[in-house]
């Protein structure tokens, strides 16, 4: 991206060429028998991507990512919100506008091995949209086709070859040839160099560099792994159970991370910037998409979470102790059926695994007084199969801000980081983290 792109971008002068808003993809559940709450994969994402830039979207599996990219592309239809592109809302388009859409983005996939078909030659992999779109006379495909490859780095005599006969990486530029094909401004690329070594991982980033240097692309960068994002993307979208937790100008997230959890996944990047900072481990597993929590998404497994000022002075393993039982008790009770446990409710039933759980969390930690008198009301009630009232109970005592308002961004200058240690009455997410960290 040049200095004047990022002097206009600043001065608020130059328009984006897509914008999301607020933007939800729910996967309803069609099956008729046990219905259960909608998959919340994308769940009010509002960004911007302007021409000629990369913005890497990060994340671990399962956040939304892919989802939000097919979604930004028209390939899934959102249950809300828009996609705005050079001016046109994606969602309102249809039919022909939709495909006219579909010519000016493109996406390249994680797998080459999967996403190209066997049976069919390069040339006809790389010729199909534009088959599909009729560009041009049979011979001008043709010709465009071999122009294509060797832009990717490919010879044109690869035309009459098969998959099988290419590298990962060669197919992965195969695929790329493919994504050109009918001259998109917009390419979602979706972990495009997961599959693939590192030393061809690179030489596949040098490419996507280049081709967006030539021929003024601006790309949507997928991927789970934070270490790649370095070599290609100007800003980075942080995802998290879908919802964007930090944005803001590459640099700075990788120098100076505000979010909870850009701080723990960036720890776990090895050797980063050649300083020995030490991992953050993230207690449990993400919540469902289809059980999201109240407030903060994050707030399940935060290591900076604000706790309510009356429990100061509980230990960080009794904090442990508290959130990985209120983990068991969201478990059991989403995997409730609500008939059944009132009957084990008649009949006095008492949840052995429960009582195993808590002899296993609370045997070797210290809570007394008001709380230890609140996880006994609740460990009863859970022991009785009353596992949502029994984590209400805790949430109540034991919640605080980080559950009971979904925070806003609380920065400015062009970042974003949802969180509400950022506001001026907590204190700053580094100096917690760190402390929480030396007390474990
Ligand atoms: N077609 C679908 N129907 C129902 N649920 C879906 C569908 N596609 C994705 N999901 C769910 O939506 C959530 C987000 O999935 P998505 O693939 O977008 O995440 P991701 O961050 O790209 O993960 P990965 O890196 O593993 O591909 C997951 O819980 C996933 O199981």
């Amino acid at each position: 991206m040049t200095q004047n792109t990022l002097d206009a971008r600043d001065a608020g002068t130059e328009a984006p060429l897509v914008s999301v808003r607020d933007l939800k993809t729910y996967y309803a559940d069609d099956s008729i028998i046990a219905s259960k709450p909608p998959v919340k994969a994308v769940d009010g994402v509002s960004f911007d991507i302007y021409r000629g830039e990369t913005l890497g979207l990060v994340g671990e599996s399962g956040c939304g990512k892919s989802t939000l990219g097919r979604t930004m592309l028209g390939l899934e239809t959102a249950t809300d919100g828009d996609v705005v592109v050079d001016g046109t809302n994606v969602a309102d388009l249809s039919g022909r506008e939709r495909r006219e859409w579909a010519r000016n983005a493109g996406m390249v996939f994680q797998d080459p091995e999967e996403s190209l078909n066997d049976r069919m030659t390069i040339g006809e992999i790389v010729r199909e949209p534009l088959d599909a779109h009729s560009v041009g006379t049979p011979d001008e495909r043709r010709e465009r086709v071999r122009d294509l490859l060797t832009t990717v780095g490919l010879q044109p005599e690869h035309y009459y070859r098969y998959p099988h006969q290419f590298s990962g990486g060669q197919k992965q530029r195969i695929g790329i040839a493919r994504a050109l094909a009918l001259e998109p401004d917009f390419l979602v690329l979706d972990e495009p160099t997961s599959a693939l070594d590192v030393s061809v991982q690179a030489r596949i980033i040098n490419l996507l560099n280049e081709l967006q240097d030539d021929l003024g692309l601006t790309y949507l960068f997928i991927s789970h792994d934070l270490s790649v994002m370095k070599h290609i993307a100007d800003r980075i979208a942080v995802m998290y159970l879908g919802n964007v937790a930090e944005l803001g100008p590459a640099r700075d997230v990788f120098d100076d991370p505000q979010h909870p959890y850009t701080v723990s996944l960036l720890s776990a990047v090895p050797g980063r910037h050649g300083t020995d900072v030490e991992r953050v481990a993230l207690p449990g597993t993400p919540p469902s998409p289809r059980d999201p929590p109240s407030g903060c998404p994050f707030n399940t497994r935060c290591p900076a979470k604000i706790r309510p000022a009356k429990h100061d002075d509980l230990s960080v393993d009794a904090w442990d102790a508290i959130e990985a039982f209120r983990e068991v008790l969201r478990g059991r009770a989403l995997g409730q059926d609500g008939v059944l446990a009132e009957v084990k409710r008649r009949l006095g039933f008492v949840d052995a695994d429960v009582t195993e759980s808590v002899d296993d969390l609370f045997s070797n930690v210290e809570i007394d007084g008001d709380a230890w008198a609140v996880i006994e009301q609740s460990i009863d009630l859970a022991e009785d199969a009353r596992y949502a009232d029994a984590e209400a109970l805790l949430a109540d005592e034991f919640g605080g801000v980080c559950e009971e308002r979904d925070p806003e961004n609380e920065l400015g200058d062009g970042r974003v980081s949802r969180c509400h240690r950022h506001r001026d009455e907590y204190e700053d997410v580094a100096p917690v983290v760190e402390r929480r960290r030396a007390d474990d």
